[in-house]
């Protein structure tokens, strides 16, 4: 645990990258240049400029669905919206394509503001339905609406064109197709390593955590909502001058769902998953189309039946998708160390020694009948560790609950250096200088160690999404990165930067929330069962921790069920048992009270 034996663990040179990691992009790369110079017929060429038409939705998909987790049956209508308003707009009002593409994405991003600022606060299933809801609402408005040609569409829509050549269907097309293509997933995989993109990581894990490190997640659901839905609108214009003509049909919910599986196919939470599933299903679909009705000896939409059986095969046989099968087989590539030189970041000024710091007062929460947590109160000063002790369900986790903003008081008053913060939100309440811990982990597995640690110093840095594309937020993203190792190291888990946390033991799992806890530059550290798994050496590291932080004046509530640790660190000891407080008092006098062995005992008292 100590920092300096910490720091010699670190591995100061990293590890060579693996080739194919190294040259795997490059090489994609190169092939997708090289693939029009290659004497392929015009078919393929064709074949892969609707690849990359379908990528570009797909791609919005992987990061509001495969990596937010937020189900969208929606996306065709989007790319719907763009086709529309370049056809409508270049067919009868004669405006160049290339002002129309900026027109459609406006249009777009105001359309899916306003339907994502409706439908993301729903969560479960209320969600994909509401999307499905809109997607059709969109489909019949495109198909009714006289001035956009019905159900006939808008017909003798143009090419594309640059001062007077033609980029018509093929090779040139091609081009700006996967320019197009490479530009989105260079912007997603930039936004993807980066502080907004630890946010959006986050979300899939429900927005408890996130707002409690001060992510606002309903601002980052529709930021990557309008995001996705940009990127279909992008592939609605280029559907529309690669296709020249547009009507409803391929942006109704029969092709929102199918874009749903091309994302789920070629792996949902990756960025050339999209590709990969957009390859895989326009490039099966059509040879299905010739193949089945040879087979079967009729015409007919077969190949969606086969597809029906395919998707139920992939959800229950590779629910990863493809690309995740080839993510593991490739040797995984350690970020390289570039932030050890950065400057600090600022801190806060903390509470002057012995100043109280928080003061619940008389707080109360009723469930339903069950009076969880009868009117407690009690104080912590800068530089205390108060202890919050009581048997099983005697209301602990609900009283830290009340305090952090997760859970709303029935009565009562809850102050944090003098300000009430009872009724803030979990967020707020996170600005102020409170951090803390769960008492059931909860931290984004497929990242690593570091970068949850560096969502813990959300609050701490301003760089949004755009600065992540453009690699603007280069020097703040050190910054951050420095302070999440410095953290780590202090809870001596500096060896494990590079690894993935889910693979991490219980009670490194702790102490990452701790780490990351610590990255907030909190002046109140609240942590639930911060013990719970680790085993005696670990303990007696966390307690060193934990004296050393109150020693900077930091101040800690402990629910803890190892007695041996709350009475070896606590100053001060408040026990509840069946949600009311039964007494406080020092180590030694709780040790000593009758009423809180019987407590313990379970005896009459
Ligand atoms: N969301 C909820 N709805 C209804 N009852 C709840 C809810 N959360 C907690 N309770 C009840 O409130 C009481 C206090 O629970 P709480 O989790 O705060 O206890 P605890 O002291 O933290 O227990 P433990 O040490 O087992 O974690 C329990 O009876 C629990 O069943």
């Amino acid at each position: 645990m100590d920092a300096a034996q910490s720091t010699s663990a670190v591995p100061l040179v990293q590890e060579r990258p693996s080739a194919l990691r190294r040259w795997g992009l490059p090489a994609l790369l190169a092939l997708i240049v090289a693939l029009p110079l290659l004497p392929l017929p015009n078919f393929w060429i064709l074949q892969l400029n609707y690849i990359g038409i379908y990528a570009l939705p797909v791609l919005g998909l992987v990061l509001l669905t495969g990596v937010a987790g937020l189900t969208s049956f929606g996306q065709a209508a989007f790319v719907g919206i763009g086709a529309y308003t370049t056809a409508y707009l270049t067919v009868n009002l004669g405006v160049s394509p290339w002002l129309t593409l900026f027109i459609g994405l406006a249009l777009t991003g105001v359309s899916a503001a306003v339907i994502g600022g409706i439908t993301l606060r729903m969560s479960g299933h209320y969600l994909p339905l509401a999307t499905i809801a809109w997607a059709l609402s969109l489909y019949y408005l495109m198909g009714n609406v006289d001035a956009l040609g019905k159900y006939d569409g808008i017909l003798g829509v143009k090419g594309l064109s640059v001062f007077g050549f033609e980029l018509g269907q093929q090779r040139v097309f091609y081009v700006v197709v996967w320019s197009l293509v490479m530009l989105g997933a260079l912007a997603l995989l930039r936004l993807l390593d980066s502080r907004s993109g630890r946010a959006i990581r986050a979300l899939a894990g429900g927005s408890q955590m996130a707002e409690a490190m001060g992510v606002d997640t309903f601002r980052h659901k529709v930021g990557i909502f309008v995001l996705a839905a940009l990127l279909a609108s992008v592939s609605g214009w280029l559907f529309a001058h690669l296709q020249r003509t547009v009507n409803p049909s391929p942006f109704g919910i029969r092709m929102g769902i199918e874009y749903l599986f091309m994302t789920v196919l070629g792996g949902a939470s990756h960025v050339w998953g999209a590709i990969a599933g957009a390859g895989i299903v326009k490039l099966m679909e059509d040879q299905l189309q010739v193949m089945l009705p040879k087979l079967i000896g009729t015409a007919g939409s077969y190949e969606l039946i086969v597809f029906g059986i395919l998707i139920v095969l992939v959800l229950k046989y590779l629910p990863d998708g493809v690309w995740s099968f080839v993510d593991r087989r490739l040797p995984r590539q350690p970020r390289a160390v570039d932030w050890r030189d950065a400057a600090p970041l600022p801190t806060r000024l903390k509470p002057a020694h012995g100043e109280v710091v928080l003061e619940v007062q008389a707080i109360r929460k009723v469930f339903g009948g069950l009076v969880a947590v009868n009117d407690i109160s009690f104080s912590i000063r800068a530089g205390q560790i108060v202890g919050l002790i009581g048997p099983n369900g005697a209301g602990k986790s609900t009283t830290f609950n009340l305090i952090t903003g997760v859970l709303d008081k029935t009565s009562g008053a809850v102050r944090f250096r003098g300000e009430a913060i009872g009724g803030l939100s979990s967020r707020r309440i996170a600005e102020r200088g409170v951090s803390r811990t769960f008492q059931h982990v909860k931290m984004v597995p497929d990242m690593t160690v570091l970068e949850n640690v560096a969502l813990g110093a959300h609050l701490r840095g301003h760089k949004g999404a755009i600065s992540a594309m453009l690699r603007i937020d280069r020097p703040e993203e050190r910054q951050l990165l420095r302070e999440a190792e410095r953290q780590l190291q202090r809870v001596g888990m500096g060896d494990l930067l590079h690894e993935q946390a889910g693979n991490l033991a219980m009670g490194q799992q702790r102490l990452l929330e701790i780490a990351r806890a610590l990255c907030a530059d909190p002046a109140l550290l609240l942590l639930d069962e911060p013990a719970a798994g680790l085993r005696h050496k670990e303990k007696e590291a966390l307690a060193d921790v934990l004296r050393s932080l109150t020693a900077e004046g930091m101040s800690i509530l402990l629910v803890e069920h190892d007695m041996g640790l709350v009475m070896d660190i606590c100053d001060h000891i408040v026990v509840m048992e069946f949600g009311t407080h039964l007494m406080e008092g020092t180590p030694a006098e709780v040790q000593q009270s009758p009423k809180v062995r019987a407590a313990y005992l379970g005896t009459e008292h």
